[in-house]
């Protein structure tokens, strides 16, 4: 059975899975029996298109880079335009509806409401959006099993690096006593152009064109982005009920040319760090702040938007985990490595059920 998706947001990281869904079309069939349909895509200013059989990727690919409107899409008997968000999470036929609209620090809307509404209209939701998983996790999650459907968000966490589902799944059975990292890959960024030489500005802008930052940089550089994620580690990996605002952020907007410089002289180098501690009395404390690190430390040698993670288990020692933490295509992925474990548990939950 096919499986159709609905895009709500469709920026640079929805653009991109919806370029692997049609580029993988044929592995993801043939390895994974993984057929899938676009059937809707809502934008505030792209504007909003749904067929009940599915759109021509190309043709919508095509129309949004010839002029940035998926209003743009030629029209064809039974396709509706104009549908806003919430009427194609509850009027359209999509099994999966994939959130991908812009991150609000402050409320986490209308990411929030978004999916609330698939999850009681029985749609799972795959996001990037870190909003809702930091200010709601536990809300949501509960509402989704009650639902029976699934919900994904490994992006939220170094994009597609699997921050969030490898120490569940494969670091199963210890306890992680802290976990450490790089968790912005526009900071790092930023950081790693100034040690060349390059202004705080110029290093924004580019990491801007390239895609990395969010749409309003000041979450990034502030450090709200890395407390988000911040969160969402204490509170799905160590099970911390942490509020996102309770974590202690400073960002990088007081570094300057000399300081990276000195660092750079006295062999450190300076990273955006954050970090999540169980205490010994069972509590969790969490911060996001510029540290200065040896040039020997593993994270010192992470550049550019890559990130890492480290996390110390009482039971394998210390585990860390490098890769990308920002970019189109590797956000896209993690979208689609849900997308993948949703078919997975969907096929096992039609065998259990006979
Ligand atoms: N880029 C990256 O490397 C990463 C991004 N993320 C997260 O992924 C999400 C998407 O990122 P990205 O694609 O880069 O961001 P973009 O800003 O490129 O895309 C967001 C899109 O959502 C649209 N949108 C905003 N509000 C609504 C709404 N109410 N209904 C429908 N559409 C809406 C915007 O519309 P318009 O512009 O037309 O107003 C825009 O097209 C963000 O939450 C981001 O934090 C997570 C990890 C990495
Ligand atoms: N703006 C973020 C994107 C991924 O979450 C970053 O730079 O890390």
């Amino acid at each position: 059975m096919s499986t159709n998706i609905a895009f709500i947001g469709f920026g640079g990281v929805g653009q991109a899975l919806a370029r692997l869904l049609k580029e993988r079309k044929s592995s993801l069939s043939s390895n994974y029996g993984f057929e899938s349909k676009i059937v809707a895509v809502t934008d505030v200013m792209k504007g909003s298109i749904y067929h009940p059989e599915g759109l021509d990727v190309d043709q919508l690919l095509h129309v949004v880079e010839e002029t940035g409107k998926v209003e743009d899409y030629p029209q064809t008997p039974g396709l509706i335009r104009g549908w806003d968000s919430f009427e194609t999470i509850k009027k359209s036929n999509a099994d999966v509806i994939v959130e991908v609209t812009f991150t609000d620090v402050e409320t986490g809307q209308p990411a929030i409401d978004h999916i609330r509404s698939a999850f009681e209209n029985k749609k799972s939701v795959v996001t990037t959006n870190k909003g809702p998983v930091a200010l709601a996790y536990n809300a949501l999650a509960k509402l989704a099993e009650e639902n029976g459907v699934f919900w994904g968000f490994e992006g939220t966490v170094m994009s597609g690096t699997p921050a969030l589902r490898m120490p569940v799944t494969t670091l199963a059975g210890n306890e992680i006593t802290e976990i450490k990292g790089i968790l912005n890959g526009t900071t790092n960024y930023i950081l790693t152009e100034m040690e060349k030489g390059k202004s705080y500005e110029e290093a924004l802008e580019k990491a801007q064109s390239l895609g990395y930052a969010e749409a309003d940089p000041t979450s990034d550089v502030e450090g709200y982005d890395a407390r988000y994620k911040t969160a969402i580690l204490a509170n799905y990996l160590m099970g911390a009920p942490l509020d996102a605002n309770e974590i202690y952020c400073e960002g990088i907007t007081e570094m300057t040319m000399d300081k990276v410089k000195d660092s750079v002289d006295n062999d450190k180098k300076w990273k955006l760090l954050s970090r999540i501690t169980r205490q010994e009395d069972g509590t969790v404390t969490a911060s996001v702040q510029p540290e200065l690190v040896d040039v020997d430390d593993p994270l010192a040698g992470v550049t550019g938007a890559t990130n890492a993670i480290l996390y110390e288990c009482d039971l394998s020692g210390p585990i860390l985990l490098t890769g990308a933490g920002a970019g189109l295509t590797e956000t896209g992925y993690s979208l689609l490595i849900d997308i993948i474990h949703f078919h997975r548990q969907s096929a096992l939950t039609k065998i259990e059920g006979g």
